[in-house]
């Protein structure tokens, strides 16, 4: 053993630095983080607000590929996520977006006593510090409801310094309005439809990125109670002195140094992780928590049974479009529009609200089937049903197209918010610690499919819908070959699965649910089955929402870090 802490996290990314800064903020508190990623306070690929995709398959990405996917013809998929003190935040395209009511509404029915838009939001706005935009940027498209925002918090949004001028907003706004989508003047107040601009995870003075190192560690760094250590986290350590019936006591972690060596540290409080939804999962597997089929096929023991480990992994799949262009466009162009059931199924909403209900059931068993009945059909088909009372009768937005130009194309890129389609995240062995089978199972119900299909169809009108038709030459991605404007059904599947790509949103893979369910941490966060073990990140989020996650993110781990002092 090398160092003793209060308390050790492992993942030093999005949410982990949010703890992180709030645990130490006490001088008598001491706080160590794990994290194999390092310091990228200088990177181009990260500061530049302009960068997004540029840190893809550099050092500071992790370069996953998913297991082979069904519905993208059975190819494996490369799978972004951040390697770095900042995680994801890193690398990720900034949008600052919080979801619809309902959904987070939808949490307390799962089985979180507390958790609902009314608790959450204050948080978000605690988070924030809102930079209004400039005259400038509000000609070009930019606003906001001052209720909506937080103006002291820690994370710093804006409209980016680069927004482009120009008439292009007022086009793509006016073509909105003629296909029925009107200004939604802030999408952050918890109703999403609409038409909108949004606000990004940047300081506009600076015109640098925001993300968590920037807004959580770096004004920190100099605590001398708060430590980073460079390393991998491989499994919790237990203290083997409680009885066999009581819940397991953490006592640190092992992890793996940059030569090589395994270390453990040790944690007199408790044992974080906050590796991202797709190594928390692994490193309970390892640490023998997790589904003792999967567990034992590893030669691992199982301490505690818990089959929700790594299960309920629920991602969007995201799809181009992009023509060719009249005009050259120079600046950033953050457009997104967000659509009903209503909007996507129109007179025929009422008709597949009833045939949907009816087949929950039989998508419970598909769901359950391909992910070798980790979770059972009937406890997936309750999760399924509070789903699609969200969609139907809560009529949340279940459908986001963003909007937006580089050079001479204009593109769109969609996806359904809300996939019944769910995969899972497991150990591919005990020593894989690096490597994990990440398999969401992209449109194995078809009604994903039936959404990706018609916001596709959505996404299309619009570039054929004046003003803005006139600044199309011609469709250039697929081609008016493969996509022509009245493609078939079979025509759009075949497109959808040959670009299969993630929205890179994964969640739910150690979700915040009922044990009965199949939740692997409670409404605190704590693991079932621990006395001092937590998941902080992406993957304790039960359901996905109608926004992008790190504005959620950020809420929950400034939640957590109070669950955490006040225990
Ligand atoms: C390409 C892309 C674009 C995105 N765009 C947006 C967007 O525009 N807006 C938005 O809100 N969200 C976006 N997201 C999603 C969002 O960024 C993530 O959901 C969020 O950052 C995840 O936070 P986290 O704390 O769960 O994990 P992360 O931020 O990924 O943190 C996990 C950390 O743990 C480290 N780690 C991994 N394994 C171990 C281990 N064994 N031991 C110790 N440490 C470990 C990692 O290196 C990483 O630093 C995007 C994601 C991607 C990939």
């Amino acid at each position: 053993r090398c160092e003793t802490f209060d308390y050790v996290i492992a993942g030093g990314g999005t949410c982990g630095l949010v703890l992180a800064n709030r645990l130490s903020e006490d001088p008598s508190i001491r706080v160590v983080v794990v994290e194999p990623g390092g310091d990228v306070r200088n990177n181009p690929n990260v500061t530049d607000v302009t960068a997004f995709t540029l840190a893809f398959d550099t050092e500071i990405d992790w370069q996953y590929t998913t297991t082979p996917q069904p519905a993208g013809g059975n190819q494996s998929i490369p799978f972004h996520a951040g390697k770095a003190i900042g995680g994801t935040s890193t690398i990720n395209g900034m949008t600052y977006i919080r979801g619809d009511k309902a959904e987070f509404d939808a949490w307390e029915y799962l089985g979180n006593d507390g958790w609902n838009w009314e608790t959450i939001y204050p948080y978000m706005k605690q988070v924030e510090r809102f930079s209004s935009p400039t005259v400038a940027q509000q000609a070009a498209g930019a606003s906001f409801n001052l209720e909506y925002h937080g103006w002291d918090g820690s994370v710093t949004t804006a409209f980016p310094f680069e927004l482009s001028n120009g008439t292009l907003h007022e086009l793509v706004q006016q073509s909105w309005e003629k296909l029925g989508y009107s200004l939604n003047p802030d999408v952050n107040g918890g109703e999403t439809r609409g038409f909108s601009v949004w606000p990004q995870t940047l300081d506009r003075e600076a015109d640098i990125r925001d993300d968590a190192a920037r807004a959580y560690y770096y004004p920190v760094e100099q605590r001398p109670n708060l430590k980073i250590i460079k390393g991998t986290a491989t499994k919790i350590t237990w203290a083997d002195s409680v009885a066999s019936d009581s819940p397991l006591l953490a006592n640190g972690i092992e992890y793996q140094t940059t030569d090589g060596r395994t270390l453990t540290i040790t944690a007199t409080k408790e044992v974080l992780l906050s590796a991202g939804a797709v190594r928390s999962p692994p490193i309970l597997e390892r640490s023998g928590i997790g589904n003792p089929a999967i567990l034992k096929r590893h030669g691992i023991e199982t301490l505690v049974e818990l089959h929700g480990v790594g299960e309920h992994l629920q991602d969007q799949p995201n799809t181009v479009l992009a023509y060719s262009s009249t005009i050259n466009t120079t600046g950033t162009a953050p457009y997104a529009t967000f659509a009903t059931a209503q909007d996507i199924f129109g007179d025929k909403t009422a008709a597949i609200a009833a045939t949907t209900a009816a087949k929950l059931s039989e998508w419970a068993g598909k769901v359950s089937e391909a992910n070798h009945g980790a979770i059972d059909a009937s406890t997936l088909e309750k999760i399924f049903r509070l789903q699609h009372d969200l969609i139907f009768k809560k009529n949340v937005t279940i459908a986001e197209t963003l909007t937006s130009v580089s050079g001479d194309f204009l593109v769109s890129a969609f996806w359904l918010l809300l996939p019944f389609s769910r995969g899972s995240v497991h150990l591919k062995s005990a020593e894989a610690i690096n490597d994990p089978a990440i398999d969401p199972e992209y449109l194995i119900v078809d009604f994903d499919l039936a959404v990706q299909t018609g916001l596709g169809r959505l996404s299309q009108d619009l570039w054929y819908t004046e003003p803005v038709s006139d600044l199309v030459v011609s469709n250039v991605l697929p081609g008016e070959s493969i996509l022509p404007r009245n493609a078939t059904d079979e025509q759009w599947t075949a497109f959808i699965s040959s670009t299969l790509a993630p929205n890179h949103h994964p969640i739910g893979s150690a979700s915040m649910m009922s044990r009965e369910l199949g939740g692997v941490v409670d409404p605190e966060l704590k693991v079932y089955g621990t006395s001092n073990v937590r998941v902080v990140d992406a993957s304790v989020l039960p359901m996905q929402m109608s926004g992008h996650l790190t504005a959620t993110l950020y809420a929950v781990a400034e939640r957590a870090a109070e669950f955490i002092k006040n225990s």
